[in-house]
């Protein structure tokens, strides 16, 4: 087997990816919750929180902001995205190469496949080009798996979401990415079905903070390695407190009460 590729983007051997592709991704809506953080700025500086294995953001950002924070931040590269204005069949356009991306100090690539879309073949292909092109450059490869598309009914059931764990591992990331299927048990068996491939789970909407670190406890105590969190962590008030309690929950795995507890006797 090869060896773990991942090592850069995890501390003993787990992850707490902080995403920041929604510019893209979502557009600027995103960022009304809590307006500091339209400015990239603000979350280059929240990755330096301990708590933050890797900073997942586009190529052009990268570009702007990295070259400051390269000794502070470790820097996951997207290398394809789709805007919300596309309505079409899930799909998302490759806007940056593997090699780009080492050039600019990554350590990882990162790359949706929506499979199920129409587009999966395409998509499949070129995460092709994106994994083999991060092998050559001793970068991690984290698949964003997200089924999706007019053939799937339910793209959140579990056994879609086991599916998505396991296209991962055939295809030849070492971190997947999938939604959280709703318990600790369904968790489980993506975990399962990936392999040696790590697991970790995508943030989701704005949730309270009560139940957001249940589901992560609950996804670690079923075997992920940890999560890629966005807006659970941006669009608070206070992103440093929650980051403060993952770090407990994930690194430590405290209870979520008890995580709690300490992010707020750190205030
Ligand atoms: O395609 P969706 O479901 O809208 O979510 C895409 C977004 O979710 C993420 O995968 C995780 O972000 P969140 O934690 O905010 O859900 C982002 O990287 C991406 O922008």
């Amino acid at each position: 087997m090869l060896p773990h590729a991942a090592d850069d983007i995890e501390r003993d051997g787990k992850s707490l990816i902080l995403a920041y592709d929604h510019g893209l991704e979502h557009g600027p809506v995103d960022f009304e919750p809590n307006p500091d953080t339209a400015d990239p700025e603000r979350i280059f500086e929240l990755a330096t929180h301990e708590a933050v294995t890797s900073l997942a953001v586009q190529k052009g950002l990268a570009e702007a902001y990295y070259p400051d924070y390269e000794d502070e931040v470790n820097l996951l590269l997207k290398l394809n995205g789709t805007s919300n204005l596309w309505r079409g069949e899930p799909d998302s356009a490759v806007n940056c190469t593997a090699e780009y991306a080492a050039e600019l100090g990554a350590d990882a690539v990162g790359f949706t496949v929506y499979g199920g879309s129409n587009h999966e073949v395409e998509m499949a292909e070129e995460f092709r080009e994106a994994q083999e092109g991060a092998r050559e450059h001793d970068m991690g490869v984290v698949m964003w798996s997200y089924p999706r598309g007019q053939g799937l009914r339910n793209d959140g059931s579990p056994d879609v979401i086991s599916y998505g764990a396991r296209l991962g591992l055939e295809l030849g990331a070492d971190v997947v990415k999938v939604k959280y299927p709703g318990s600790a048990e369904a968790m489980g068996h993506a975990v399962e079905m990936a392999g040696p491939a790590d697991v970790v789970m995508s943030g989701g909407t704005m949730r309270d903070d009560k139940a957001f670190l249940r589901n992560v406890s609950n996804a670690i105590d079923a075997g992920a390695t940890g999560i890629a969190v966005g807006r659970n962590v941006f669009q608070r008030d206070q992103p440093e407190r929650i980051l403060d309690a993952l770090e407990a929950v994930i690194f430590q795995e405290v209870d979520p009460a008890e995580a709690l507890a300490i992010a707020e006797s750190d205030d």
